[in-house]
Order: C-alpha cells, then sequence, then structure tokens
C-alpha cells in the first residue's frame, strides 16, 4: 500500500489556542478521503498545512513521500499538489484561459505540454462554453469550475480542495461534484477534500471526523455507518391501538408521532422479518437506511457539542 499522506501527531498552535492537538492519519494513494467537522474543528488549518501554507507547531507530515519543511521538499510538494480554497485565487480581469495558462507557466511546463494539460483539464471541467469569458463575469458554479481547472493545470498527484461545493445551488453542487468523483476515478487522483455535505463523505473511501482539533471517529462510510447510524422502519397500522399492544407484547421498543410507528431495525433482513410476523396489523411501512448524516450527528453528541 503507497501513502499520498503521512501524517504524524501534527500539532498547531495559534497563540494559546490549540487548533491541532497532536492527530495522526494516512491517506491511501489514488484514494478520496473525507475531513469532516464543525465550524472551527481544525480542517481548515490542518489542510494549509499539508499544504505548505501554514507552519505546523511540531510533528511529521509526509506528502507524496517528501517530508514537509525538510530542506527543499516543500518546493517539491507544491510542484506535485493542487489547491482549491474557499477564497478563489483567480484574475477577475482575465479570461478562464488567460487565467489557466498564465498559471501552467509558473510551473514551467512546455507549450505542448501546456496545451495538452489545458485540453484534459477543460475535458473534465467542461471549459468550453466559459474558457473565453472573463472569471469575473462568471457565476458561483462557473468560477468554481475555472478554480479546479487551475489547481489541475500542472496534473498533480493530490487534489486538495477545502469544502469545494459550499455555497453553490443543488444542480451546481451536484455538477462539480460529478467533475471531481470522475476525476478521481479515472485518473487515479488522490483526493483531499474538507465538506460539511455529509453526502459527500459517503462516497468517500476514508473518512475522518474531526473535533476541537482531535479526530473522534475514522473509517469508510460503511464502518461509520455501522457503529454510529442505524436503519429504522416507519410503521403505520390498521389500528393503532392493535398495532402498539403488538409492539409492547413483542417487546420492541418505538417511537410514535402522528400515527407513525419508528422501530430501529438492526438490517433489512431484520425488518424483512418483523413485517412477515406483523403483517396481520400493517397497513403501509418504509425502511429508513441509517445515513452519514446521523453518524456525524451521533458522534458530535457523544462527544458533546462544539
Ligand atoms: N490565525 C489564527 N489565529 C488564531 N486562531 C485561529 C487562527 N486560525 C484559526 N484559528 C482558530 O483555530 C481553530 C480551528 O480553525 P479552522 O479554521 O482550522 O477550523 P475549520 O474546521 O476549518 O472550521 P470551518 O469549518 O469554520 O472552516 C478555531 O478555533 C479558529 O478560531
Amino acid at each position: 500500500m503507497k501513502f499520498a499522506i503521512q501524517v504524524d501527531k501534527l500539532r498547531k498552535q495559534y497563540g494559546e489556542h490549540r487548533a491541532v492537538k497532536g492527530i495522526s492519519f494516512t491517506v491511501e494513494e489514488g484514494t478520496l478521503f473525507a475531513f469532516l467537522g464543525a465550524n472551527g474543528a481544525g480542517k481548515s488549518t490542518t489542510i494549509e498545512i499539508l499544504c505548505t501554507l501554514l507552519e505546523k507547531t511540531s510533528g511529521t507530515v509526509k506528502i507524496n513521500g517528501h517530508t514537509l519543511d525538510a530542506s527543499n521538499d516543500n518546493a517539491e510538494i507544491r510542484k506535485s499538489i493542487g489547491v482549491v480554497f474557499q477564497q478563489s485565487l483567480l484574475d477577475e480581469r482575465l479570461t478562464v484561459r488567460e487565467n489557466i495558462l498564465h498559471r501552467g507557466k509558473t510551473y514551467g511546463l512546455s507549450r505542448g505540454q501546456l496545451a495538452e494539460n489545458y485540453q484534459f483539464v477543460s475535458t473534465y471541467l467542461h471549459l468550453e462554453d466559459i474558457e473565453k469569458r472573463k472569471y469575473g463575469t462568471l457565476s458561483g458554479g462557473q468560477k468554481r469550475r475555472a478554480d479546479i481547472a487551475r489547481a489541475l493545470i500542472h496534473r498533480p498527484k493530490i487534489l486538495f480542495l477545502d469544502e469545494p461545493t459550499t455555497g453553490l445551488d443543488p444542480q451546481t453542487r451536484q455538477f462539480v461534484w460529478q467533475a471531481i468523483k470522475q476525476l478521481q476515478l479515472e485518473t487515479n487522483m488522490t483526493v483531499f477534500l474538507t465538506t460539511h455535505y455529509m453526502e459527500e463523505a459517503a462516497v468517500a473511501h476514508h473518512v475522518i471526523v474531526l473535533k476541537q482539533g482531535e479526530i473522534v471517529a475514522e473509517g469508510t462510510p460503511d464502518a461509520l455507518k455501522t457503529k454510529y447510524a442505524y436503519d429504522s422502519m416507519a410503521l403505520v397500522f390498521h389500528n393503532s391501538a392493535e398495532g402498539s399492544k403488538w409492539l409492547k407484547d413483542n417487546a420492541i421498543s418505538y417511537t410514535e408521532k402522528l400515527g407513525i410507528y419508528t422501530i430501529r431495525v438492526d438490517s433489512t433482513l431484520h425488518a424483512l422479518d418483523l413485517l412477515k410476523k406483523a403483517e396481520p396489523f400493517i397497513a403501509s411501512f418504509e425502511v429508513i437506511k441509517g445515513t452519514m448524516d446521523d453518524v456525524f450527528l451521533h458522534i458530535m453528541a457523544e462527544e458533546g457539542a462544539a
């Protein structure tokens, strides 16, 4: 197994404030890695350190085999990563194409290589319709596409994205997110992202939940869902009194709201088993799968609200 990122006991202190408290984790090459956390958890601080933009207080960090803060390594790290932050870095007065090509030149790419790379980013981010427009005139979603294209022009091994879809409308968010996922899958690039959207974290290979500078949970989305979320089943009975009696007689705990009885189930098969037994009483039912939202809420509640 090859690691794109290795972080060991990373700490960051702003004066007296301990923003990151000795976290350790690894990111496998070619995976999509999601960093979750409530506001102020330390996500941006961590990502800025990994991208060489902020000095760490202590700990070791390796990016693509280069050790952060070792001689010349930070320059090598910068060449091998692409970064998209919440604030854009593109020039409002230049066209999208000019902005991206200008960025490519700062990496010393040859004319041929630059043209090839531009074609690559343009295809993935669908730049055809916006490349001739000035960056300052674009919508939020169009800007985001250009931001990501700029970060990819030198074909980095790792793409860092700090809340890439925050503030976008749902349709644009979906579009940008599809492009990121497709890129990751088809080019085997490592993608490290912070996000507030649980459905985005749900498709990551690995998720870390950060709280007040510490890792409070990590694993695959499935493992986290198994541990922190559960499936439930909503039942409507022909006769509520008879239905609730059946639940009580079978020692099944439930909550009830407006005649809908919700019970916890271990799995879909468990739900099926219960349905067979309670069939004479049931007018309708719905099995509700546990979500990453449940995971996040559960972890936040468990560890005390931020
Ligand atoms: N330059 C700074 N000086 C002092 N404290 C800071 C500085 N930058 C961040 N902090 C503090 O460090 C903690 C972590 O902040 P950080 O921005 O990394 O969190 P975050 O998880 O990215 O939050 P958000 O989701 O709101 O962006 C917060 O308590 C924040 O107030």
